[in-house]
């Protein structure tokens, strides 16, 4: 209810006063709304501004350079730029993604060179390939950056490091010598974020700026290997990780809040010619659309409260020098984060589509939802290169299976007990234990498939490197397939430990399996080839679905109002509680700048000598055309 936080209308903002305003709001709302005794920005009360808020900005700064600053630092390094950053009194980003390369991190070609004269590092970016290139809140804002690069003493490479390199005037806020920097320009979203560009040209920083958690370089330019090195990739665990819930789960949710609030709503047709006009929510059509995207919010969000409790444990065992679990939470969070950020932006595009011509329009809310979810698919690990990631994996748990029993996510690898379905009616199929098990058995199948297929291409002579290479679709495929059943089962088992009332519990339960059978029926061609389903049972399936449409559609809107957005949040005319659309449209049309005069007068001068010729025809006083 602060008038600080409300948001003005962003679609008759230009890009700068987004800029300008998110900034405002989110200072306001982290230095002055917010802070208590003991207070980070780093915290619980980062969801509520991921939820209160829908445009802010310091997202790298917040979420990733502090808990990198965390990851990587060292007691002393931690003690002295945390308390900066947590308050603003330095600005971060996380540099690590070049104009050349974004995935293969081994190719990334900033250098970092000891100069053991000088006990410091000169950090150089070659070639203009080298150029950083994205960073968030780095164009504008950032006056340090977190900058991933090649460290190279005496000639020799120790692959990516993290240091600490400031960029800005701490007092002018003007580039410091040797550094380029910028705003890279318009991008499909993220109008309010300055993802920018940083070109180092013989930047020098102290040797105590290069974060030494895992190693380190002495004033000799000894260098001591300290930790697991793969922990210099565990900031990218860690954010995959947690964007689920922010930048997946709370948007999908917002985009069916809207949609299906407006299908209430919206009147368009006869389903009984007898009868009057129906709501488009009627139509089972539109909730085959609407419905399996909201069980999507519900089943990603229990998945991904696992697996924030997998990397909090995981956490633990790190800080005791065990980092035995890394692999396993590599696998499954760069895994989770592409397929639930393929569905994510799927579905968001697949509920606006749902509202028709409205939902085309910016005053629905729904296309910066839809674009800023298609995003998700690109950073902290392009969706491609993170569902092979999670592939190498399950591929070598699957060699593994056959010696040894598998635990943890892939325990259903070493599975061999008979898992045919004896399914005979649609309620059979409704069943979560049924689901659970249809999905291991295909998530097996799909692994074991991949696996088979690389290893007689590698017995008829194929090296290794290509067969993977040619078998990648099959691998992807197998990604998603662990995927979605690491999703069923986790829900399954967190709906039914869930303590709530008997008809939540039911509602739940629906839920949970209209995700399940919307992902066989999208996905039949799978469980017939791997003999999970025969093709009655794929009816079987279709209309387990259909029925849970049927009985779920009473709901829908109170299931979508329990996500409790306000409407200053959701930015829609379509999704607001009052359900006033057309209304709250036309005002939202008036007060388009395009609308701040009757005669646009710009383009005024383009027509009227045109329309003044026709004018006199109409008035008698011209010659009509020979048209
Ligand atoms: C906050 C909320 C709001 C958040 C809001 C968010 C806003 C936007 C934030 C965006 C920020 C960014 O985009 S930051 C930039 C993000 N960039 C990325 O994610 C880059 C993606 N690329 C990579 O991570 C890497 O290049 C790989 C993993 C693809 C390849 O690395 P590589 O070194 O070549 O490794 P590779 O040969 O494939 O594998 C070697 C071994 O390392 C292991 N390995 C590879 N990666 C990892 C890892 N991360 N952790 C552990 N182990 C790993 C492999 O399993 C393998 O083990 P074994 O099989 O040998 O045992
Ligand atoms: C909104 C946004 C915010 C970002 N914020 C940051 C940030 O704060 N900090 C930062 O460092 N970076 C950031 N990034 C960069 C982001 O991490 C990279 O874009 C991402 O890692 C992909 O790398 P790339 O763009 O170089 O694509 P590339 O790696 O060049 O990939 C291009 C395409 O090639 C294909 N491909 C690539 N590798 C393989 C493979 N091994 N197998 C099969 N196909 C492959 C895929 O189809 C892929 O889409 C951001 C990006 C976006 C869009």
């Amino acid at each position: 209810n602060d008038t600080s936080m409300q948001h003005r209308n962003l679609n008759h903002m230009t890009r700068e006063e987004r800029f300008s305003e998110a900034m405002r709001r989110t200072l306001y709302a982290l230095k002055v709304l917010l802070p208590r005794e003991g207070w980070t920005p780093v915290g619980p009360e980062m969801k509520y501004l991921a939820r209160a808020i829908k445009e802010f900005t310091f997202i790298i700064h917040a979420g990733v350079f502090i808990p990198c600053i965390m990851s990587y630092g060292t007691n002393e390094q931690i003690a002295k730029w945390f308390p900066l950053a947590a308050d603003f009194r330095i600005i971060g980003t996380y540099a690590q993604t070049e104009l050349g390369h974004g995935s293969f991190l081994r190719g990334l070609e900033t250098i970092a060179t000891y100069d053991r004269a000088n006990q410091e590092f000169i950090i150089n970016c070659p070639k203009i390939t080298a150029m950083k290139w994205w960073p968030g809140d780095m164009g504008k804002s950032a006056n340090h950056v977190l900058l991933m690069a090649e460290l190279v003493i005496d000639g020799k490479k120790y692959g990516m490091h993290g240091f600490m390199v400031q960029i800005r005037d701490l007092t002018t806020h003007e580039p410091l010598p040797g550094v380029t920097v910028g705003d890279i320009g318009a991008k499909l979203s993220f109008e309010s974020v300055d993802n920018g560009f940083l070109y180092l040209q013989n930047v020098r920083i102290p040797r105590e700026n290069l974060l030494s958690k895992l190693s380190e370089v002495h004033p000799d330019g000894t260098y001591i290997k300290k930790g697991n090195q793969r922990l210099m990739y565990g900031s990218m665990v860690r954010v995959r990780v947690n964007l689920i819930a922010h930048e997946i789960v709370m948007p999908l949710a917002k985009a069916c809040t809207i949609a299906v609030r407006y299908s209430a709503v919206r009147r368009q047709g006869l389903i009984n010619p007898s009868k009057e006009e129906v709501p488009v929510l009627d139509y089972v059509a539109q909730q085959h659309k609407l419905l399996p995207q909201v069980a999507t919010v519900f089943m990603a969000h229990f998945a991904a409260k696992q697996l924030v409790k997998m990397h909090h444990d995981y956490s633990l065992e790190v800080e005791k020098g065990n980092t035995s679990q890394l692999p396993e939470l590599h696998a499954l969070s760069a895994g989770m984060k592409a397929c639930l950020s393929e569905q994510g932006a799927a579905g968001a595009e697949i509920v606006r589509r749902a509202c028709g011509g409205h939902g085309y329009s910016c005053g629905s809310g729904l296309p910066f939802i839809v674009n800023r979810m298609l995003a998700t698919c690109t950073y902290e690990g392009e969706n491609t290169v993170m569902q092979l990631q999670c592939a190498r994996y399950l591929i070598k748990c699957a060699d593994q299976a056959k010696k040894d029993k598998l635990t943890g996510s892939v325990w259903y690898l070493s599975d061999f007990s008979n898992m045919s379905c004896t399914a005979q009616t649609f309620g059979d199929l409704q069943e979560p234990s049924v689901l659970v098990k249809l999905h291991e058995r295909r998530a097996k199948c799909a692994v074991q498939h991949a696996g088979k297929k690389m290893q007689n291409m590698v017995k008829n002579g194929t090296p290794a490197h290509d067969a993977w290479n040619m078998m990648a679709t099959l691998l992807i495929n197998a990604a998603r397939a662990h995927i979605m059943q690491y999703v069923v089962g986790t829900s399954v088992t967190y709906i039914s430990e869930l303590s709530c009332s008997a008809s939540l519990k039911k509602i739940l339960t629906q839920l949970c399996a209209l995700y399940a059978l919307h992902n066989i029926n999208s996905n039949c061609g799978d469980f017939v080839k791997f003999g999970c389903l025969t093709s009655a049972q794929c009816d079987l399936a279709q209309e387990a679905e259909f029925n849970l449409l049927k009985q779920l559609r009473p709901d829908a809107v109170g299931i979508v109002d329990s996500f409790d957005f306000t409407d200053d949040i959701l930015q829609s005319c379509l999704g607001a509680y009052d359900g006033n659309v057309y209304e709250r449209l036309f005002e939202w049309a008036k007060q388009a700048p395009m609308n701040k005069t009757e005669v646009h007068q710009d383009s005024y001068q383009y027509l009227q000598p045109y329309l003044h010729e026709g004018r006199d025809v109409l008035e008698g006083r011209g010659r009509n055309s020979k048209l």
